[in-house]
Order: C-alpha cells, then sequence, then structure tokens
C-alpha cells in the first residue's frame, strides 16, 4: 500500500500511518491541527461520519458529513479503509485519498477510535505507529468537554463515562503521551514522527545511499 517518496534528507522510504486515539477531548484534535500545520510531508485523513457537524466545524475539512444510507452505501462499495460505531455514530476513514498520499511519499495522520486502529493495524501493521494521548486526571478531561462548549451536557456525560472504556485500550498503542500543556504533548507527539521518519526499515533508499558513498570512498 505504501509506495516511496523522499525523507527530508533525500533518501527513499515508504510512507507510515501516524495514528492518534484518546478519549473524547483529551487533546487528539489539538495535536493532530499543530501537526499538519508544523510538519511537511504530513496528509490529514479526513474520515467520514454520520454524526451532527458542531459549530465552527467545516464538511471536508474536519469530516466528509454523510448521512446513514451514503454511508452504508461507501462501506459496501469497499471505500473505507477502517470503519466503526462511535456514540452511536458511523465513522470511517476513506481508502482513496490515504492510498494517493502514501504512493505520493506523504505520511497520514489520523484522529481515529482503538477499533479503527485495529483495523488498520491489521492491514498495515509495519506502516502504522499509533500514539494514545491521556488526560492528566478526570476533572481536567471534563473541563476540556466543556471549555470546548460544542456538545450538549447531555452528549458531554456520554462522553465522559465512555473515556473509561476508551481509555482501556492503552496498552495496544505504541506510544503514551499525557496531555498537559499543549505544547510540550506537541512537542513530544512531534519527537515520535520525528524519530519513526528515520527507522531503518522504512529507509527503502539506504541501501542504495550507502553504496553510493562506498563507491565514492574507494573511488
Ligand atoms: N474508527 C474510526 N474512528 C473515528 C474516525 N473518525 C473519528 N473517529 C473517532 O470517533 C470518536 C469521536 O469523534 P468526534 O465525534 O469528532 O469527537 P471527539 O473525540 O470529541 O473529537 C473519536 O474517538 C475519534 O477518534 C474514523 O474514521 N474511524
Ligand atoms: N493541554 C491542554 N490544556 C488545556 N486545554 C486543552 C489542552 N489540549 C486541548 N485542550 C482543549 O480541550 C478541548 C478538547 O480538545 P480537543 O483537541 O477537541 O480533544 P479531542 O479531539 O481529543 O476530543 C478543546 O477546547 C481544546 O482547546
Amino acid at each position: 500500500m505504501t509506495a516511496g517518496g523522499h525523507g527530508t534528507d533525500g533518501v527513499e522510504r515508504r510512507g507510515l500511518m501516524f495514528v492518534l486515539s484518546s478519549p473524547s477531548g483529551a487533546g487528539k484534535t489539538t495535536l493532530s491541527r499543530l501537526l499538519i500545520e508544523r510538519m511537511t510531508g504530513l496528509r490529514m485523513s479526513v474520515s467520514a461520519t454520520t454524526r451532527a457537524m458542531r459549530p465552527g466545524e467545516v464538511d471536508g475539512r474536519d469530516y466528509l458529513f454523510v448521512d446513514k444510507a451514503r454511508f452504508d452505501a461507501m462501506v459496501k462499495g469497499d471505500e473505507l479503509l477502517e470503519w466503526a460505531t462511535v456514540f452511536d455514530n458511523s465513522y470511517g476513514t476513506p481508502r482513496a485519498p490515504v492510498e494517493a498520499a502514501l504512493s505520493a511519499g506523504q505520511d497520514v495522520l489520523f484522529d481515529i477510535d482503538w477499533q479503527g486502529t485495529q483495523q488498520l493495524r491489521e492491514k498495515a501493521r509495519a506502516d502504522v505507529v499509533s500514539v494514545f494521548i491521556l488526560p492528566p486526571s478526570a476533572a481536567d478531561l471534563e473541563k476540556r468537554l466543556h471549555s470546548r462548549a460544542q456538545d450538549s451536557d447531555e452528549v458531554i456525560r456520554k462522553r465522559m463515562s465512555r473515556a473509561s472504556h476508551e481509555m482501556s485500550h492503552w496498552a495496544e498503542y505504541d506510544y503514551i503521551v499525557i496531555n498537559h500543556a499543549v505544547d510540550e504533548a506537541f512537542a513530544e507527539v512531534q519527537s515520535i514522527l520525528k524519530a519513526e521518519r528515520l527507522k531503518r526499515e522504512r529507509r527503502t533508499g539506504l541501501v542504495g545511499f550507502v553504496r553510493g558513498l562506498q563507491g565514492q570512498l574507494q573511488g
């Protein structure tokens, strides 16, 4: 699924799928936006969802907002790389943009839940890097859900009551980041991506590069 692209140092490598998951309100969206703004070579995977649009959200940027019939047609037509039901709504990752980005040598960022992460891992274990974001405390989580001011009290109660269940999947992830201060959590997530980009196994161009160096040395 992942064709080659060039790393910042010019050595060809396979693109990776960078996954952020967390209980609702822990900071995935905030960290994802910062990553997209500040890291080159990284594209956001825009999910399809049947949930209602929140104030300030933009169709096609935050999500593709679709009705249940369209979502079911996407599932039937094998248009989704993975999909799951979360908070009574359907969410899924459109396959085509992900495949196009990876073939163009870009990395892809996913804000998806543990169910979607498991499905991606089953499909492409070596190319998936997963990070679970935890809130510093339950009180902070609740405060953040309220401060976002985009969900009703009832929806927030539902999200809080699901948080413990969501969090129970933390040990399936490669990295765990505790989101105390945004800047620090961002720096940690950024470091993970930078290090993962340098992993030897992804750097398909290294053999040729080193051969070239050896040729120069013998030359
Ligand atoms: N499996 C899967 N989960 C998704 C997808 N898109 C979003 N989610 C997850 O659905 C959950 C709810 O997302 P959302 O309604 O935006 O609320 P938020 O968690 O407060 O941002 C979050 O855990 C997201 O990570 C997707 O395409 N697939
Ligand atoms: N480290 C942090 N400290 C304080 N507030 C934060 C922090 N990270 C995120 N927030 C705020 O918490 C709310 C929920 O964050 P968001 O990124 O939407 O979470 P998620 O996408 O995981 O549901 C937002 O209002 C966001 O601005």
